[in-house]
């Protein structure tokens, strides 16, 4: 048959794409039959959400496990090989605070992700939707540390996630924040920019190489939006609150860091916790990304095992509105 294109149940409704050099594949792949079942039909009761490429449907297998599923039309110029030994790649990294990629199906100008369900959805919802029950300040910083060894065990195995951000921190059952990979993990987001709007570390709008900097730079946009419980970049917003760089900075030129935290907080919070998370934060988005710290030193501080340095709000590459605001404005 050679390299030929097979069509599994040609003309059927569980028709599918599958070639000769997917063999070795095969424990990844996932037929479609199966996940039709498991969505029942992706029927949109099980429709979980709509993103920019896709949808994404909740399932259970026949082995009673749960699933989220994410459909994503493919281009026709896409190097479907790759892709798909990337999404295998991917599918190999084990780590507990990770939403597991079990795999993947292909149809016709398709590609169907498999991943473990989670059944909190994601963060996104729980920091910046008011009808969300809020998170405690213990809940938050246990996220932040799980999302923080992630990210720095990707950095090990040489992964750049590309597109940290709070819609991609799902929380599993006992509230364990859960690294999701987005489409830019594979190359393939479709924002030119790799990322999303208010993470985008400045340098990439120019050279548009991610790097581990720029990582670094998403998650420290992630840590104040923890803290202050307002997303990252607020329009419409008064000038100077504009972006929570500037919101931080501004509290701790007044000598009231920690008054930048989330109000809805109320009296449930560790002050030094808060005050080390946005100090962080501040240390991870400055503009030169030789400044940041890597994430192996992020975990050591959030840990506790490292005193994070002193640096006054007003050292410079911090408090400087990065440019992208008016690129993208
Ligand atoms: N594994 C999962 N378990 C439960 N819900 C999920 C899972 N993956 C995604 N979702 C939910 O599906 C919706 C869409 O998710 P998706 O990650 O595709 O969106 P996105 O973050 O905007 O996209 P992308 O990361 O590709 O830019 C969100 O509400 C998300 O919470």
């Amino acid at each position: 048959m050679g390299a030929a294109l097979r069509s599994m149940y040609a003309n059927s409704k569980y028709e599918e794409v599958r070639e000769e050099w997917e063999e070795d594949y095969s424990p990844q792949r996932f037929s479609y039959k199966a996940l039709y079942k498991a969505t029942k039909g992706f029927k949109e009761s099980e429709l979980l959400g709509t993103e920019a490429n896709g949808r994404v449907y909740r399932g259970k297998l026949s082995s009673n496990s749960h699933i989220a599923v994410k459909r994503v039309s493919l281009d026709e110029e896409q190097d479907t090989k790759h892709l798909v030994s990337q999404i295998v790649g991917i599918g190999k990294l084990r780590h507990k605070n990770l939403v597991q990629l079990l795999g993947y199906c292909r149809r016709k100008g398709e590609l169907l992700l498999v991943y473990d369900y989670m059944p909190y959805g994601n963060l996104d919802d729980f920091l910046f939707n008011e009808e969300k029950p809020k998170l405690s300040w213990s809940q938050r910083f246990h996220i932040i540390k799980g999302v923080a060894s992630a990210l720095h065990y990707l950095h090990e195995q040489i992964v750049l996630h590309r597109d940290v951000k709070a819609a991609n921190v799902l929380l599993d059952e006992d509230l364990n924040g859960r690294l999701d990979f987005g489409l830019a993990i594979f190359g393939t987001n479709r924002n030119p920019m790799l990322g999303s709007v208010g993470y985008v570390a400045p340098e990439l709008i120019i050279t548009g190489m991610p790097t581990t900097k720029a990582d670094v730079y998403s998650f420290g946009a992630l840590l104040l939006e923890f803290a202050c419980g307002r997303m990252f970049i607020e329009y419409p917003g008064k000038p100077e609150e504009f972006n929570l760089i500037s919101w931080v900075c501004q509290c701790s030129k007044r000598g009231n860091l920690v008054g930048a935290r989330d109000a809805r907080l109320e009296g449930d919070y560790v002050s030094k916790e808060i005050e080390m998370v946005l100090k962080l934060g501040l240390l991870c988005v400055q503009y030169n990304p030789e400044d940041r710290p890597s994430m192996t030193q992020v975990v050591s501080y959030l840990e506790g095992k490292d005193v994070l340095p002193e640096m006054p709000p007003d050292t410079p590459g911090i408090s400087i509105p990065t440019p992208y605001h008016e690129v993208l404005a």
